[in-house]
């Protein structure tokens, strides 16, 4: 069995309750949605990919072990469009694991729920995909997780006109729709490059306010880039 990988490398986790986290990055090619902010637009295709088999990656893993090792992140492009090769790799392997999804794939989150440790399924805002309902699918999801017991945050990405009281209303259908929503925290990740943020900082924390209403919050920019790290 073989999957398109980009690129497999050490860092430290920059997003998300993770952050901060050593971890070995194994970031697939190919992708079903289309982000306007995506900031890895060329992992959308699959073709940007190294067809490799899983001891080749588990190769490249092992070699890329430090002692501040915490686990390894799943991430891409959309990692469930290979879910039969995660479930392999990680049946092979004894990593802990961090899943990070568009959770537009509930079908496939079903078939290795139950290997993941960690989970983070980002809620893409509808001015962000053009896919219709994705939120009831990455919900779906969320519950699979949660029942499965894997340690899950939910992640929104941002741009400065998001209106507070719209999150606010998001938020609350979460909660309502989420079966243990008092145990998953929801990160705002404001949009990078955080160029945009200048002036309007201050509206993050009244997003965090709508947030908090309903959710515990946290307020997260990506780290790695401003510690220009990849
Ligand atoms: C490149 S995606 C790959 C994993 C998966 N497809 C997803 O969207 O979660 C990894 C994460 O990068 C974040 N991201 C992508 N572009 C971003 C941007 N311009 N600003 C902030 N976060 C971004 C999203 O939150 C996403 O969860
Ligand atoms: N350091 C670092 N942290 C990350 N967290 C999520 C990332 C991603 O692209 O999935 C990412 C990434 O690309 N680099
Ligand atoms: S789902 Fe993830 S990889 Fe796909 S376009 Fe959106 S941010 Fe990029
Ligand atoms: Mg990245």
């Amino acid at each position: 069995m073989r999957a398109p990988i980009m690129e497999v490398f050490s860092s430290i986790q920059g997003e998300g309750l993770l952050v901060g986290c050593r971890q070995i990055f194994i970031r697939f090619a190919g992708c079903n949605l289309n982000c306007r902010y995506c900031d890895t637009p060329e992992s959308r295709d699959p073709q940007r990919g190294e067809l490799i088999t899983i001891n080749d990656l588990k190769f490249k893993i092992k070699g890329l072990e430090t002692p501040d090792l915490h686990s390894i992140s799943l991430t891409g492009g959309e990692p469930l469009l290979y879910a039969d090769f995660i479930k392999n790799l990680l049946h092979e392997t004894n990593y802990k694991s961090l899943l990070e999804t568009n959770g537009s794939l509930p079908s496939e989150i079903k078939k290795i729920a139950h290997l993941i440790d960690y989970a983070s399924v980002d809620i893409k805002l509808p001015e962000h995909v053009d896919t219709e309902e994705i939120i009831e699918k990455e919900i779906k999801s969320i519950n699979i997780l949660i029942k499965r017991g894997v340690n899950t945050y939910l992640k929104v990405v941002i741009l400065p006109t998001i209106s507070p009281l719209y999150m606010g209303q998001l938020a609350q259908k979460l909660r309502e729709e989420i079966s243990e929503p008092s145990k998953t925290p929801i990160v705002i990740q404001p949009i990078s490059p955080l160029d945009y943020w200048i002036g309007s900082a201050h509206r993050l924390l009244r997003i965090s306010e709508e947030i908090g209403k309903h959710f515990k919050v946290r307020l997260i920019p990506q780290v790695h880039k401003i510690l220009d790290l990849r």
